[in-house]
């Protein structure tokens, strides 16, 4: 693992790290914000917070726009952003920017060009977090978020690893890819014809299939430009409700898409969890 940056902030430190990722077969960066008393007090470990980003980000986009410092020093959590896809000149791209590099949908891919390297749900579930407790002061207590194309992927990999995670949060998910032109244009690339393989990797069916309930907070913009066609929050809304899964999902008037968005609520969300988060 090599440090690329290094940079202060609210007293912690962020900083992004590039390594040879086994899973994705490829080189990658990722971001780690680390509280104060990370160096100050030796032996403590913080639990961590895990932030998915959206089509066409890397690491930078979270880091630098949300706005998630200040607060998670307060609390005293970890963040850990990876980047959204394997990179490379190697790796298999599309023109499109919702497809490839940047745009990786936080699954396993099957298909070919695709397969040898797509492998972001592997390498979030498992990879990132082994790399990340091995080198970090922080401990094994974990929650995942995400935004838009991270929404999708923090609310799958939580559904999926109830026992891995202490909650689950999104800002703005792709609640039903299976349903969406986002979702079906990347799944058929990366996981083929068969729709049945899609489900997998879809909220609103696996709300609906959840045999462990993690406490779930998604907050939605009204004047999100890609509410309606895209995003689908009434079909997460409509599965929780007939599954009985407690889902708090918050709309908010006039907001749209953007990290301005993020930025206004990014502190309630570190704060729902850290509620779960540090409770031992
Ligand atoms: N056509 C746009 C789409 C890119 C975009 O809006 N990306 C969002 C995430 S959308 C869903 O995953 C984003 O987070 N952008 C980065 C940012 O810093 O705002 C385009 O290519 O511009």
């Amino acid at each position: 693992m090599e440090l690329v940056s290094s940079t202060k902030c609210f007293d912690g430190l962020q900083r992004q790290y590039r390594h040879d990722s086994d899973v994705l077969n490829c080189p990658m960066r990722f971001a780690v914000y680390l509280p104060q008393e990370a160096e100050e007090e030796k032996g403590h470990k913080y639990p961590v917070l895990y932030w998915l980003s959206g089509l066409t980000c890397t690491d930078e986009n979270f880091s630098q726009k949300a706005g998630a410092q200040r607060v998670a020093a307060e609390l005293g959590i970890a963040l850990v952003i990876p980047d959204t896809s394997p990179r490379g000149e190697d790796v298999a791209d599309d023109p499109g920017y919702d497809l490839g590099q940047g745009a990786g949908f936080y699954l396993n891919a099957t298909q070919e060009p695709w397969k040898q390297h797509y492998r972001m749900y592997d390498y979030v579930v498992r990879e990132l977090p082994q790399l990340v407790e091995q080198n970090f002061p922080v401990s094994e207590r974990r929650a995942i978020a995400g935004h838009s194309m991270g929404g999708h992927g923090a609310l799958v990999i939580g559904l999926r690893n109830p026992e891995r995670y202490t909650s689950i949060s999104a800002f703005s998910p792709i609640c039903n890819p299976i349903a969406c032109p986002w979702g079906e244009k990347a799944f058929s690339a990366y996981l083929g014809a068969d729709k049945s393989s899609w489900e997998d990797y879809d909220a609103a069916t696996l709300v609906s299939r959840a045999s462990e309930q993690l406490p779930l907070l998604v907050s939605q913009g009204e004047e999100d430009q890609f509410l309606e066609e895209q995003l689908k929050p009434h079909a997460l809304e409509t599965a929780a409700e007939a599954s009985g899964y407690p889902l708090k999902l918050e709309h908010h008037a006039g907001y749209d898409h953007s990290y301005y968005f993020i930025a206004s609520f990014i502190e309630q969300h570190l704060c729902f969890h850290a509620d779960y988060l540090l409770k031992h």
